[in-house]
């Protein structure tokens, strides 16, 4: 397993954001907002999905990463941490996906 995780990315991505470097990408997306961070966080979603129907796994964990850095990106700017996604995630272990859908109130896909 490597020792590389999502909260150095995430240090790496508030670090890049900070200093405003013309050659960051990270950067770039910062002055450019939040509309066009988000839309590449869809694109990537959408290639991730393409890679995983077409059976492609070494796309799968190319357009993976490229999701989950566009996603740091996008919580990063609605001032978003990780450790808010994860102490989310850690209140839902212990309970079925699927008790908890049946506690919510039906949706439109439902
Ligand atoms: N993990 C990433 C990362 N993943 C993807 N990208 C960039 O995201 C951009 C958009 O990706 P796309 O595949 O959509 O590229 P594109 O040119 O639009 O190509 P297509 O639309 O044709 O597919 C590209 O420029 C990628 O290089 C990333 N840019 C930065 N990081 C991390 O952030 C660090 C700092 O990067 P900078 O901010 O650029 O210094 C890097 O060292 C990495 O650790």
């Amino acid at each position: 397993m490597s020792g590389f995780d999502l909260s150095a990315l995430e240090a790496i991505v508030a670090e890049r954001a900070r200093s405003g470097d013309a050659g960051s990408w990270t950067a770039r997306l910062f002055s450019a907002g939040m509309e066009k961070a988000a839309q590449k966080l869809g694109e990537e979603a959408v290639e991730t999905v393409i890679a995983a129907v077409s059976g492609d796994r070494k796309a799968l964990v190319s357009e993976s990463a490229d999701l989950l850095y566009h996603w740091l990106v996008v919580l990063a700017l609605a001032g978003v941490s990780l450790e808010d996604v994860m102490a989310e995630l850690e209140g839902r272990t212990g309970r079925s996906g699927l008790a908890e859908k049946a506690a919510r109130a039906p949706g439109p896909g439902d």
